[in-house]
């Protein structure tokens, strides 16, 4: 089978389409891959590195605004979807599948354009921009929240959840924290990430709570995000660092770290969830105001609604407020463990699967 993928810009549009090239990969080794995205996202550097094929197309997003940067925007879409039809003729897929990000509108488009069988994946509680565009042209749309199939044409939508959830449900712990970040495997950690490219409230929270976490029973790991961790080290408050305090630029594996790790404390990007869900980790969410129609803030919600996360809004948010919430749950192991179970059940560890079978229902 020769399958192309394409989704770009940040971690959570990626690793999904990752995880779904592996698990096809481990099914039919003979699966023909190639994948599309841009130089400016995530993808050209993720991509690349996991050993895939990767050919790129310029694109950028619409501004909100009225602005005349969208004439650009749109003469980038027609001659990305232009280019990508040049891609496409010469790669010949039996299906295109796109998970997010404004490269994979082009591709998929052109694909659809050429009537090539088309799948997209939506990782969100609010359907992107891209995502509901392309909704139109596609054959399947794969989602991984209920409350998103009102977004999309009916017949269309099948719940697959997120295959990146299927890769790390079946990780075990490797002893990484110790070796690689000399973390002390006899004490609890806590991880504390802003989502693929680090979130400047959550880094600052994390900065004034340092001095709380001194002297406390666990330990925490603390990734700032590549763009913001020069800046973090030179900070006084990290200049006499407890011992049980690690701060890192970024985590490549995130996977194979997470089995060790106790509570989680991050963003409410929904690659992320699916992976706290997968393995039944208590988390502490603080989403993102920044996103369209405050989708983290939704997918935040649907966890805490089942009891399995708990949300702190990043404008309450302070060092104070973020160690006091982690003091709560690290004091309670009864609810640390209903957080964990509850979690669980909220998880799709067959996801990878269910994507693959949208895929090959469709072929046949
Ligand atoms: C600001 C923004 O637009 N965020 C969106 C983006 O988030 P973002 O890219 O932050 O996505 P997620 O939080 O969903 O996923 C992050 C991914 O990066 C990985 N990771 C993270 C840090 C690290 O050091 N190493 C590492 O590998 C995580 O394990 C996870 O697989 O895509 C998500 C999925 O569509 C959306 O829900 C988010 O709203």
């Amino acid at each position: 089978m020769r399958l192309l993928v394409s989704g770009g810009g940040t971690g959570g549009h990626i690793y999904p389409a990752l995880a779904l090239i592996e698990a096809i990969k481990q099914q039919r080794p003979d699966t023909e891959v190639l994948y599309v995205g841009t130089t400016k996202g995530l993808e050209s550097k993720i991509v690349p590195n996991a050993g895939i094929p990767f050919k790129t197309i310029e694109i950028q997003g619409f501004k909100r605004s009225l602005s005349p940067e969208n004439f650009k925007t749109v003469y980038l879409f027609l001659k990305s979807v232009h280019d990508s039809k040049k891609i496409i003729k010469e790669f010949k897929p039996d299906v295109v599948i796109g998970t997010g990000g404004y490269v994979c509108g082009a591709v998929v488009y052109a694909a659809a354009k050429m009537k090539v069988k088309t799948i997209i994946h939506e990782q969100n509680s609010v359907a992107g921009v891209t995502n509901k565009f392309l909704s139109h042209y596609v054959d399947k749309v794969g989602i991984c929240f209920d409350d998103v199939r009102a977004d999309f044409p009916a017949k269309k939508v099948v719940f697959t959840g997120n295959p990146r959830a299927q890769q790390v449900a079946t990780m075990k712990p490797t002893g990484r924290l110790a070796t690689e970040y000399q973390l002390d495997p006899n004490k609890k950690t806590i991880l504390i990430f802003g989502g693929s490219r680090g979130a400047l409230g959550i880094n600052n929270a994390s900065l004034e709570a340092i001095e709380y976490f001194k002297d406390q029973p666990y330990q925490v790991l603390f990734v700032t995000g590549r763009v913001h961790y020069d800046k973090i080290m030179e900070d006084s408050r990290v200049k006499d660092l407890p011992k049980n305090v690690v701060i890192k630029p970024y985590i490549a594996d995130m996977p194979s770290i997470l089995p060790e790790i106790a509570a989680i404390v991050g963003r409410a990007g929904a690659t992320s969830l699916a992976e706290i869900t997968a393995l039944g980790i208590p988390t502490i969410l603080i989403p993102s105001p920044y996103v369209t129609h405050d989708h983290q803030t939704k997918n935040a919600q649907s966890l805490v609604n089942k009891g399995a996360a708990l949300m702190i809004k990043e404008s309450e948010l302070n060092g104070k407020v973020l160690f006091e919430n982690i003091q709560a749950m690290m004091a309670d192991p009864k609810k640390q463990a209903q957080m964990a179970a509850n979690a669980k059940k909220a998880g799709v560890p067959d996801a990878a699967d269910r994507l693959i079978k949208v895929m090959k229902d469709l072929l046949n």
